[in-house]
């Protein structure tokens, strides 16, 4: 096994619930020659191939996931990958009548065929992270992806769309409207301290008296213990799937070229001083991040709790480097005869 593919194998043994959408033009043979006969979306307009393996697939969310993109038909190949058995829930997905073929692979040595030819096209895969915890697996992933040589900081993806799901339906509650019609950017994180929702932004209306501001943001960083508390020890694999379908096809539909396509994640991020990584809205494209859309404007509230979660961000992302090596500079400079930093005590090395 080479340096990279030993690399990726390390990824995916960290990361259950990482998804991973190769974009190969060369291996799938695009075949739709059945006009929508149920009325499902048409087919991309790029004509893109396109395979999603979900690693984790024997899960809770994998499950579910599994189910809600087996039904889209922007998919071509859904591959399982799990530790535990998958061939059997992947015959049960295959008798589901949709085009989307199914492909399963169990065990860590069939990590690799799960991702076939991963190494011939890894700047062009998109890899998605879902499992927990999101803030400090993001950082991780892209510095094993450093060290292996093949990292595009545009198309690696920390999940926090059930912030926003859940985002949207509390909104929509409280404004009596439909939640489909709701959009809120939510920034930050995903962990209770650094989900800033940003009501301020909410669309189609964003006026709330205070009470509201404070429950519905209550709600929604709250939401995971307030379902343990109803259903313990399980979490929120339902919804927690939902979301996830949703920003796959997002990253899928932007991959084959729809326009407009709007989701927040957490990336590698330049839009603020002090954090590496954050959560922001991000217009996708067919090479990963077309834009990031940046920290909307935050009300005096929105800046108050983006300012609280500042230290757990910063220590969030650390944690992740630190544990593939990472170390932060050195405090003093050892070497340099006109030192920036000051100078190091001499018992430093
Ligand atoms: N980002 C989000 O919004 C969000 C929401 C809810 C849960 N989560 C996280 O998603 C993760 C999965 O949750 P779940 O409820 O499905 O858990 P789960 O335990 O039911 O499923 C995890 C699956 O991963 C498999 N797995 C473990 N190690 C593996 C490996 N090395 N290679 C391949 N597969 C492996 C397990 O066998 C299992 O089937 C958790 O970390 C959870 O915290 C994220
Ligand atoms: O399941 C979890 O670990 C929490 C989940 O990310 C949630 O927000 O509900």
């Amino acid at each position: 096994m080479n340096r990279t593919l030993q690399t990726f194998y390390k990824i995916y043994e960290f990361y259950p619930n990482l998804i991973h959408i190769p974009t190969s033009k060369n291996i799938f043979r695009r075949c739709r020659p059945i006009s929508d006969a149920r009325n499902i979306a048409s087919s991309a307009p790029s004509g893109n191939l396109m395979k999603v393996t979900i690693v984790g697939a024997a899960g809770k969310i994998g499950q579910s996931l599994c189910l809600m993109l087996k039904q889209s038909p922007l998919i071509d190949v859904l591959c399982l990958h799990d530790i535990k058995p998958t061939s059997g829930f992947a015959m049960e997905l295959t008798h589901v009548d949709t085009n989307c073929k199914i492909t399963a692979f169990t065990g860590k040595d069939n990590l690799l065929p799960a991702l076939d030819n991963f190494k011939d096209y890894f700047l062009q895969a998109f890899i998605a992270i879902g499992t927990n915890p999101v803030n400090s697996l993001v950082p991780m992933a892209c510095e094993v992806l450093k060290k292996g040589g093949c990292y595009n900081p545009k198309t690696v993806f920390g999940i926090t769309t059930l912030d926003t799901v859940r985002a949207n339906t509390f909104v929509a509650q409280v404004q009596g409207l439909e939640p489909e019609c709701v959009v809120v950017p939510v920034i930050g994180g995903h962990t209770e301290e650094t989900i800033i929702p940003v009501l301020s932004k909410a669309k189609p209306c964003a006026e709330f008296t205070n009470e509201e501001l404070e429950n519905i943001t209550m709600s929604i960083r709250k939401a995971h213990e307030n379902i343990l508390k109803l259903k313990p020890p399980d979490s929120a694999p339902l919804s927690s799937a939902f979301a996830t379908a949703r920003f796959i096809i997002s990253l899928v539909k932007a991959i084959q070229g729809y326009p407009d396509i709007i989701e927040c994640a957490l990336v590698s991020s330049k839009v603020h001083p002090q954090l590496k990584y954050l959560s922001t809205p991000l217009l996708l494209g067919p090479n990963g991040v077309a834009k990031n859309l940046g920290i909307p404007e935050l009300s005096d509230f929105e800046s108050c709790m983006f300012d609280n979660a500042i230290p757990t961000l910063i220590s969030d992302i650390k944690m992740g480097e630190k544990f593939v090596g990472v170390q932060d500079p050195p405090p003093c400079d050892p070497c340099d005869p006109n030192p920036k930093a000051p100078r190091c005590p001499k018992n430093w090395c």
